[in-house]
């Protein structure tokens, strides 16, 4: 398996900021790094699942120009876990406004899970601006994907006994679609409904996340009911929505959009959230892309052998 590397030491953002993107919402984004270096924007999971510190050590701060933001309702961006004009292209307008903002022309895009969709989405639309794409768990949420992890057609036969946590919560007659079911409790005008669903809704999500269960982010999920529900909320409303795609394999159909622009693929075989057929259908269709499928990580972007990889993959474009 190899040499395992670490993330690159802490820093701290040197500039901070909100960016008003429409009467509702506000984003906030933050740059770190070197402010004259290659810019890279880092497209967060969920959706509504908002970026963390460690997320800057994915990349070499001495060349990167590094900028994180929060997407509608998500982490420090106003309203939390607010619906009303949140969907998959109001956030790629969003990723062009934040650009031109920052006065970048062209920049790499990183993305994991929902954050793999989004570097999807917004390539695909806006190919002239991305100069490469490193993306991890592909998520491209076809009904197959969503039926495979929240609608008990996959992941629950290897997480049983977490899965009995999530499903429990929605009574039998309801099981037919536990997605909905969970919306309608996710969008309650009772908060402590919503509270409860969105705890049972994001520990499902934090006990499967790793090839070890992480006690500590399934803590997260019971503890920080804020993030819980921005969490929840967000990703059940696009899901609920079909990630707001005409057609359920949008995403895959138009990665001809795409083959031209530098690409690193990195898929952990065991992930259970965003399992790996997605990421072998995407290689299938860009056989440009360098493909890594990590023998012994889950979903996470933090084990050992995806972080190998995708650290190798942010220091080859570093200098693009
Ligand atoms: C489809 N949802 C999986 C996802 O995007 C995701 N999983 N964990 C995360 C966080 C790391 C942001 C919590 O996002």
């Amino acid at each position: 398996i190899g040499e395992y590397r670490d993330l690159y030491p802490e820093i701290e953002a040197f500039d901070t900021g909100f960016l008003k993107v429409s009467d509702v919402h506000s984003l906030y984004y933050e740059q770190s790094g070197n402010k004259d270096g290659n810019p890279v924007v880092f497209l967060h999971g969920g959706p509504g699942g908002g970026t963390s510190p460690r997320d800057r050590r994915f990349f070499d701060p001495k060349a990167y120009r590094i900028i994180l933001f929060d997407q509608r309702g998500s982490g420090k961006s106003t309203p939390a876990a607010e619906l009303k004009d949140n969907t998959t292209w109001h956030l790629v307008e969003d990723i062009e406004r934040l650009r031109e903002h920052l006065k970048i022309e062209k920049w790499v895009v990183f993305g994991g899970s929902w954050g793999s969709t989004l570097s999807l989405a917004y390539s695909q639309t806006y190919p002239a601006r991305v100069k490469a794409l490193v993306l991890r768990g592909i998520f491209t949420l076809r009904r197959k994907e969503l039926e495979w992890f929240y609608e008990g057609k996959g992941a629950n036969f290897m997480f049983p006994d977490h899965f009995d946590e999530y499903i429990s919560h929605i009574p039998e007659v309801e099981r037919g679609a536990v997605i909905d079911a969970y919306y309608r409790r996710l969008t309650s005008e009772d908060e402590s409904v919503r509270t409860e669903a969105a705890r049972r809704w994001s520990t499902w999500e934090m006990a499967t996340s790793h090839l070890y269960v992480n006690e500590e982010k399934l803590q997260k999920a019971g503890t920080e009911p804020t993030w819980s529900l921005q969490f929840a909320r967000i990703e059940c409303h696009y899901f609920v929505n079909g990630g707001f795609f005409e057609s359920g394999s949008h995403l895959l159909d138009n990665v001809d959009k795409i083959r031209s622009i530098p690409a690193t693929i990195v898929q952990g075989r065991y992930d259970m959230v965003c399992p790996a057929t997605s990421a072998w259908e995407l290689h299938k269709r860009w056989p440009e892309a360098d493909f890594f499928m990590i023998p012994d990580s889950g979903h996470n972007s933090n084990e050992p052998g995806t972080r190998t990889k995708l650290l190798d993959a942010t220091d080859k474009y570093k200098s693009l």
